[in-house]
């Protein structure tokens, strides 16, 4: 692909003797979404901070469109990257309106975006209000627009929904997809997966620096065949006496099937007048997550250096 705008080639990294990062290979395209996924200590945030070019990796070539953004040069290629940080403290005494408008000015970004992202990210009825008073979810929301001032064209954020309850969460990734569809690519590390499965494209599960898999959500099912969940209702005495169906129940009502019987089995339970429902479930990203942490050994693994 030539439109990676964010290139990881041989990557290992090590903070004094120890290597938190093995031999990575990363490419991400322009519009793309990339969950990077990990336990606490998997090298999520070295790899964030190689992207911003904090620091240097020990091994290997990292670019950021089209260049090593580690480099004083690079003062372009900084621009057009925004981050939010994990657990970001914005000033407490001052409004919404006050943090974006002293952030707008140190990047000197024009005052005109302050109001148009107060409103993106669902903030702008509570602008004038001290930041002291705003929730997780609300103070959350003004990092991401804070991360989001210079229309940066790759935004990185670092476990943006730690802390934040199913409702908070769900009202952050709408903000996020609100920027994407500005044109942001998006890099967000997270180790909580409840609630990101629709706002990513590719996901990219680390484990102890070793990349474990990459893919879309779909690519990841299929390597994975874990079972589809089928939930029934109006039949469970029925199932339980059925000897082609009864194999597959994990309960009374719910069966649980590969792919390749899926269609088969469905219209086994069609077959059934007093079928009255049929709920169907793909495995979900926690448990995609769970099998290639447990099931799977790195890919690219380099043994002890
Ligand atoms: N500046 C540093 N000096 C020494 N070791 C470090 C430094 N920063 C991180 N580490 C270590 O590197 C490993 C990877 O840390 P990193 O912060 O990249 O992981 P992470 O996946 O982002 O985890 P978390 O979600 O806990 O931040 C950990 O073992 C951590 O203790």
């Amino acid at each position: 692909m030539t439109n990676a705008i964010v290139s990881l080639k041989n990557i290992s990294h090590f903070y004094q003797k120890n290597q938190v990062l093995n031999d990575i290979n990363l490419q991400v395209h322009t519009g793309e979404v990339l969950g990077l996924l990990g336990h606490n200590g998997a090298g999520k945030t070295t790899m964030m901070k190689l992207i911003l070019g904090i620091i240097n990796a020990s091994k290997g070539e990292v670019e950021v469109f089209g260049q090593n953004p580690s480099l004083k040069t690079a003062i372009s290629t900084r621009r057009k990257i925004g981050y939010l940080p994990e657990n970001v403290k914005l000033y407490e005494q001052l409004t919404a309106k006050q943090v974006l408008t002293f952030f707008a000015r140190l990047k000197s970004v024009n005052s005109t975006q302050v109001i148009e992202l107060l409103r993106k990210v669902d903030l702008y009825s509570v602008m004038n209000k001290p930041v002291k008073t705003y929730s997780k979810g609300m103070r959350q929301r003004l990092g991401l627009a804070q991360a989001f001032l210079g229309r940066p064209k790759l935004l990185l954020l670092d476990e943006p929904t730690v802390g934040l309850d199913p409702i908070a969460t769900h009202e952050f990734y709408q903000s996020v997809e609100m920027l994407r569809r500005d044109g942001a690519s998006i890099i967000l590390c997270s180790h909580v997966l409840r609630g990101l499965e629709p706002y990513i494209d590719k996901a990219l599960i680390l484990n102890k620096g070793h990349i474990v898999t990459i893919g879309t959500l779909e690519t990841l099912r299929e390597k994975a065949n874990l079972p589809i969940s089928i939930q029934t209702q109006g039949i469970d005495d029925m199932l339980e006496k059925d000897t082609l169906l009864s194999p597959f129940l994990v309960s009374p009502s719910i069966l649980n099937v590969k792919d390749k019987d899926k269609i088969a089995t469905i219209k086994r339970l069609v077959s059934y007048e007093q079928l009255s429902d049929l709920h169907i479930e793909s495995p979900s990203l926690e448990s995609l997550y769970q099998y290639y942490l447990t099931e799977n050994m790195p890919i690219n693994r380099i043994e002890a250096v």
